[in-house]
């Protein structure tokens, strides 16, 4: 059974449409992202599955029970969901304990105890249970959020940007443990961010969002290697266009000479372009090549790991990253290569 089901949502503030027939599903212990850019409707989702604004269109089930239809609401301290936002959202007069046991109302005294002490345990803060929010690194403070939300064993998990106020040192072990925190206690979250970085690491499928709309659903590798569209592509990663003909299922025909795909694709169109990204070209000093793999550095940028240089082919200018140790003079004359690779090819 799905944790949760959304069918053909739609959304308006003040007249303006924001969400418009979207479908998304979320299965038992299952972690979606709703990634997508600022304004794209991400939070009024997550709103609706709340249950705090009403859609007069579509339908919303949780946990194979409907809360939003057309003759349905379930407001929203019925639904069992559990929340975590960004600015972490902690009462700032209770301490830890208190700010986990507060969802536990009505529970019984000995249950609350041992709930916050599991809680506690689970987050690795057994030793905070006194302090108050104030006392906490972020980090911290976003530990004890996750466990007041799971403390009631909610139905489902809503995250709302909840790692964009942490340092970005000590990000990526957050969402290792966050991710870890909610495995374990095997609920479904749906969670919302702008950034693919954090999305491919604390997610296991990925709902690409682009006004108002799901352009595309499947794992971050599945997104990566086959967009669907020019707006998937782009947004998990960079990559230049070059203009292509069909040749054959596996060839397509570019200013830089015939690219190979490693995977075969019937093309319904002829003309279009193909999106390489960056880890896909190689520069080097070889010489080799007919004019079309021949091209001139423009300039040249330091990135830490790698140098990125700005060559100049066929009327184009890209931008190809090459490794630390290869030095490339601003107006060199380098062979450029596409290695074979899953060609994503989009018609005009
Ligand atoms: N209460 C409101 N009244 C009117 N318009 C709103 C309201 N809340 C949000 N909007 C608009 O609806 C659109 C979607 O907003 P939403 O907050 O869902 O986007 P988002 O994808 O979560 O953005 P961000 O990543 O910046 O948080 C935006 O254009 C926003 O300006």
């Amino acid at each position: 059974m799905s944790s949760l089901i959304i069918q053909g949502l739609a959304y308006q503030y003040n007249g303006t449409e924001v969400i418009s027939d979207l479908d998304l599903q979320v299965a038992e212990d299952e972690i979606v992202c709703l990634l997508g850019a600022s304004g794209c409707g991400k939070t009024t989702i997550l709103k609706a599955i709340a249950g705090l604004i009403e859609s007069k269109q579509g339908r919303i089930s949780i946990n194979g029970l409907w809360v939003n239809n057309e003759t349905h609401f379930v407001p929203p301290e019925q639904r069992n969901i559990g929340m975590m936002f960004q600015d972490y959202a902690l009462f700032p007069h209770l301490s830890v304990a208190d700010n986990i046991a507060f969802g536990l109302l009505n529970s019984s005294k000995q249950y609350k105890q041992q709930r916050v002490a599991e809680m506690l345990e689970l987050v690795q803060l057994s030793g905070c249970a006194k302090r108050y929010p104030h006392q906490l690194s972020g980090g911290q403070q976003q530990r004890v959020a996750i466990a007041r939300a799971l403390a009631y064993k909610p139905s489902l998990l809503l995250l709302d940007e909840p790692f964009s106020n942490i340092d970005t040192q000590v990000r990526f072990e957050l969402i290792a443990d966050i991710r870890r925190i909610i495995k374990a206690q095997k609920v479904s979250a749906v969670f919302v961010t702008h950034s693919k970085e954090e999305a491919f690491a604390f997610s296991d499928s990925l709902a690409v969002m682009h006004q108002g709309k799901i352009v595309q659903q499947g794992t971050p590798k599945q997104l990566f290697t086959y967009p669907s569209s020019k707006v998937v592509a782009e947004f998990l990663g960079t990559g230049i266009y070059l203009t292509a003909k069909v040749l054959t299922a596996t060839e397509y025909q570019t200013a830089m000479g015939v690219v190979h795909s490693l995977v075969a694709k019937p093309q319904s169109s002829v003309d279009g372009q193909i999106y390489v990204r960056p880890h896909h070209i190689l520069l080097s000093q070889t010489g080799e090549g007919t004019a079309h793999h021949r091209v001139t550095v423009l300039n040249r940028r330091f990135v830490g790991t790698r140098y990125v240089y700005r060559v100049a082919i066929a009327e184009q200018e890209i931008e190809v990253a090459a490794e630390y140790d290869q030095l490339f003079d601003v107006n060199q004359l380098l062979t450029i290569k596409i290695m074979p690779h899953t060609v994503n090819f989009f018609s005009d």
